[in-house]
C-alpha cells in the first residue's frame, strides 16, 4: 500500500495492459473487474466473501447513499469504508448516470440536475459541487466526475452539446475536488459514436488533468459492435500512463475485447443481478438453473470452479433453491459469478504478463463454443 495514487504498467501485450493501481486503502490489479455495491452492499454477499472471490475494489453510488442512509449521516458515522466493512478502496460514480437512468421527474440545466427522489419524492439539486462534496463525505478513494451520459441513439448535435457540458462539469468537478493526497479524481469521456467528439474530450480532460480516465457514454444500448469499434480508437485517445475505466461493461466477452483494446478497469451489474436470477456465468456460457434440465443433475454446475456453489452443490440443488425463491440461491450464485469473473481477470493478467493474450482469447471462444454440457 503506497501513501498516494499511482499506476504502474508491468507489461504490455499488443495494446493489452497489465498492472497495479496503488491506493493507500490497497492495491488494485488490472485489469480489474470492480463488483456493484450500489446501496453499500454487494447485494447477497458478505464483504468477506467478496474478498475472498478476489476483488480488490467495490463500486458505491452517490446517487443511492445520498437519498438514503444520507452522505452526511454515513460521514458521521465513519464513512463508507467502515459503515460496510469494507477496508479497501471503493470507486464511486458521480450520481448524473443514474439520475437520468432512474428517474423521470427531473431538470438538467447548465448548473446540475434537478430531480425528485425515486424513494420518497423529496426534490434534489446534484451539481458538481455537491457530487465532489457527497463523494468525500463518503470516503471514496476514486471519485468520478459529474458528467451527462446521453442516450443512444441521438443526433450529433445532441452528442455535441451532450459532451460539451459534461466537459464544463469535469472543470468544475476538478476546482471543487481539490487538492486531496491519496485520493483520485477521473474524468470522463463522453461523445457517443462520434470519433471527433471523442477525440475533443480526450483533449479537454487531459488540459484539466485527471488521475485516470473513463470511457463514458456506451454500454448504453449500442450494442457490441458499435462499442468494440470506438474502443478501437477511444483508448488511444487517453493518456497511455493513467488507468482506462470502462464504465459499465460487461458480460465477460465484452471484457475479452475491450482488455486487447487497451481497457484497464471495468465494472457491471450482471454477476450480481443475473446471480439473482438464477443464471450463473460460466466458462460455457450463460447457463439458466431455472431450467427443467437441471432437476436431477447430480453434477457440479463447473466441476473445474473451487467457489462455494460448485465445490458444495449439485445443478439440481441450485435449481431446486431458485425455483423455491430460497435466499441461498442468490447467494451461492452471486458467488459463483463474481468468482468467475475474478477467475477470468486473473487469467487476463496471467496472459498479459506472459505475452500469450491471443492464444488466451482463443481458447476463452473456443470454451464457450462447446457450450453448456
Ligand atoms: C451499464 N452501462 C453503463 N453504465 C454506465 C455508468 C454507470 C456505471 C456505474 C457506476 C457505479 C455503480 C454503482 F451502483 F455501483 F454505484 C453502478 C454503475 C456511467 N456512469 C457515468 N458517470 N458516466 C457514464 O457515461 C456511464 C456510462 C455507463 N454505461
Ligand atoms: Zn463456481
Amino acid at each position: 500500500m503506497s501513501k498516494s495514487f499511482s499506476f504502474h504498467i508491468s507489461a504490455n501485450d499488443g495494446r493489452a495492459r497489465t498492472g497495479i493501481v496503488s491506493t493507500p486503502k490497497g492495491d488494485i490489479r488490472t485489469p480489474a473487474f470492480m463488483p456493484v455495491g450500489t446501496a453499500a452492499t454487494v447485494k447477497a454477499m458478505m464483504p468477506e466473501n467478496v474478498r475472498e472471490t478476489g476483488a480488490d475494489i467495490l463500486l458505491g453510488n452517490t446517487y443511492h447513499l445520498m437519498l438514503r442512509p444520507g452522505a452526511e449521516r454515513i460521514h458521521n458515522l465513519g464513512g463508507l469504508h467502515k459503515f460496510m466493512n469494507w477496508d479497501r478502496p471503493i470507486l464511486t460514480d458521480s450520481g448524473g448516470f443514474q439520475v437520468m437512468s432512474l428517474t423521470d421527474l427531473r431538470k438538467l440545466t447548465e448548473e446540475g440536475v434537478k430531480f425528485r427522489s425515486h424513494i420518497d419524492g423529496s426534490e434534489y439539486n446534484l451539481t458538481p459541487e455537491r457530487s465532489m462534496e457527497i463523494q468525500r463525505l463518503l470516503g471514496s478513494d476514486i471519485v468520478m466526475c459529474f458528467d451527462e451520459c446521453p442516450a443512444l441513439p441521438a443526433d450529433r448535435a445532441r452528442i455535441n452539446e451532450s459532451m460539451q457540458l459534461s466537459m464544463r462539469w469535469a472543470q468544475r468537478s476538478r476546482d471543487a475536488f481539490g487538492d486531496r493526497p491519496g485520493y483520485a479524481l477521473f474524468g470522463i469521456q463522453q461523445g457517443g459514436l462520434e470519433q471527433d467528439f471523442r477525440e475533443e474530450s480526450a483533449e479537454a480532460l487531459q488540459k484539466i488533468g485527471f488521475d485516470g480516465y473513463a470511457i463514458g457514454g456506451l454500454a448504453v444500448g449500442e450494442g457490441q459492435d458499435a462499442m468494440f469499434g470506438v474502443l478501437d480508437y477511444a483508448p488511444n485517445q487517453l493518456p497511455q500512463d493513467k488507468p482506462r475505466y470502462l464504465m459499465g461493461v460487461g458480460k465477460p466477452d465484452d471484457i475479452v475485447g475491450a482488455v486487447q483494446r487497451g481497457v484497464d478497469m471495468f465494472d457491471c451489474v450482471l454477476p450480481s443481478r443475473s446471480g439473482r436470477t438464477g443464471q450463473a456465468l460460466t466458462r460455457f456460457g450463460a447457463v439458466n438453473l431455472r431450467n427443467a434440465r437441471h432437476k436431477d443433475d447430480p453434477r457440479p454446475l463447473d466441476e473445474n470452479c473451487t467457489c462455494p456453489a460448485c465445490s458444495n452443490y449439485s445443478r439440481a440443488y441450485l435449481h431446486h433453491v431458485h425455483k423455491a425463491g430460497e435466499i441461498i440461491g442468490s447467494m451461492l450464485l452471486t458467488w459463483h459469478n463474481l468468482h468467475y469473473y475474478q477467475e477470468l481477470m486473473q487469467g487476463l493478467r496471467d496472459a498479459i504478463a506472459a505475452g500469450e493474450l491471443d492464444a488466451f482469447v482463443a481458447q476463452f471462444h473456443a470454451t464457450r463454443a462447446q457450450g453448456d454440457i
